[in-house]
């Protein structure tokens, strides 16, 4: 959170930056590295430009409510929404070049009013709230709600070459503050506002960035030295790194994607981390997989989904996505873990992921699969909430395959 407002030019970048986002489109992060690129801003401003500009896109209904401005018009208003936002967090107003002010009377009886309307006052668009609700019922105000949270940072230690406790304190020489996440034995959380990427403890690939509830779908995978384990949509290999750690860098760890781009870049991030057991294959067409049938120990499916547990750290997704994506999105998933599954061999392990946190992606898909392959049984799987451990959400089952 701010303690005081955001200087001119900062304002400016912020203003920017979600202009990028909601009139032309463009995602979140790469509008902050458009507008980042050549800048030498001090990590803690860095900081508090991406704080300011999460927060408004997490709660973009509600302060385009308080101000009486509609979504569409941000380009032209966008200035007396910050005001109104700086506002609504008792902060003085920023010195912008040209601004239009914000009626102060008019603003409090606007927060009064939105207070009574939950949807709005969480910053949720209509589609979704009506899907959360047929999804999730009750537990859904809690999501809402710590949806709307600013997303905690966590790194993931690289146990090819350091321990949490050694990354720790080669960290903080470099200053940057740290502490353990006690359920997540992988986990460091970052606490202060440092440029993680332009540490020597990155460039010597110690540590990866990673959300702590990514790194539990990881250890789900539970992958031995030896082993023949595949990560069948790995992109640019956030969980094939861990993996890599698990295997000690013995056994064969096989990421596959239909993306190049994302393995060129795995490629790039395994050779950082010394992660040399991980060979890249593209799935060109489903030979590629009908080949591996029932060779391996493990089976990573992370697969394509909506997203919406990790609405903390993408929030313009919500303001561009509708319901209608999701049984796409359903079908394609049902496709890919029905053929996928193929490559489980007896005895070995399906580990079907994705970072939602709605039941017809997850529970239900699983059911489904089960329901249809009675040779796979169930282990074990588990909802990471949101709002239970301020992690991103996430989903994972564990399945076992009995026989051919
Ligand atoms: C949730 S992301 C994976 C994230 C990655 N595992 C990580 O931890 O960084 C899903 C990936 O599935 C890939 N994908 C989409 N359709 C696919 C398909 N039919 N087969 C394999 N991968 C696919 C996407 O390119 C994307 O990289």
């Amino acid at each position: 959170m701010l303690t005081f407002p955001l200087s001119g030019s900062s304002s400016e970048l912020v203003l920017n930056v979600l202009t990028m986002v909601l009139s032309q489109g463009k995602p979140l992060d790469r509008a902050y590295s458009h507008n980042f690129s050549g800048l030498k801003l001090e990590p803690s401003e860095q900081a508090r430009i991406t704080f300011v500009a999460g927060d408004i896109l997490r709660r973009l209904n509600l302060y385009c409510f308080i101000v009486d401005i509609e979504q569409h018009e941000f380009d032209r208003l966008g200035s007396k929404l910050l005001n109104g936002w700086h506002l609504f967090h008792g902060l003085a107003l920023p010195k912008m070049q040209y601004s239009l002010q914000v009626d102060q009377k008019q603003l409090n009886e606007k927060i009064e009013a939105a207070k009574l309307i939950p949807t709005l006052w969480d910053g949720c668009p209509e589609w979704l709230d009506t899907l959360g609700q047929a999804q999730l019922g009750d537990k859904w105000p809690a999501e809402r709600a710590a949806l709307t949270q600013a997303p905690r940072r966590f790194i993931r230690v690289n146990e090819l070459k350091t321990n949490r406790e050694k990354l720790m304190t080669s960290l903080a020489k470099e200053g940057v503050d740290t502490q353990i996440v006690a359920t997540v034995d992988s986990a460091l959380e970052v606490t202060s506002d440092s440029a993680l990427f332009r540490t020597d403890s990155f460039q010597k690939g110690l540590f990866e960035q990673q959300d702590a509830g990514s790194q539990l779908v990881a250890a789900a995978v539970d992958a031995k030295p030896g082993m023949r384990v595949v990560d069948a949509c790995a992109g640019a290999g956030g969980k094939t790194l861990h993996i890599a750690a698990q295997m000690q860098g013995k056994g064969r760890l096989l990421a596959m994607d239909i993306e190049q781009w994302k393995l060129d870049n795995l490629k790039t991030r395994a050779k950082r981390a010394g992660a040399h057991n991980v060979e890249t294959r593209i799935i060109a067409s489903s030979k590629t997989i009908k080949r591996l049938k029932l060779t391996a120990d493990r089976v990573l499916l992370d697969v394509p989904c909506s997203g919406l547990g990790v609405l903390k750290r993408n929030p313009d997704s919500k303001w561009r996505d509708t319901a209608e994506r999701l049984p796409v999105l359903i079908d394609l998933q049902k496709q890919i873990i029905d053929s996928y599954s193929r490559m489980v061999k007896v005895g070995g392990m399906l580990i079907y992921a994705t970072c939602s946190i709605m039941p017809d992606e997850n529970r239900n898909q699983v059911d489904r699969f089960l329901r249809d392959n009675p040779h796979f049984s169930l282990i074990e799987d588990e909802t990471i909430l949101v709002s239970e451990q301020g992690f991103d959400g996430f989903y994972l089952a564990k399945m076992i395959r009995n026989a051919e």
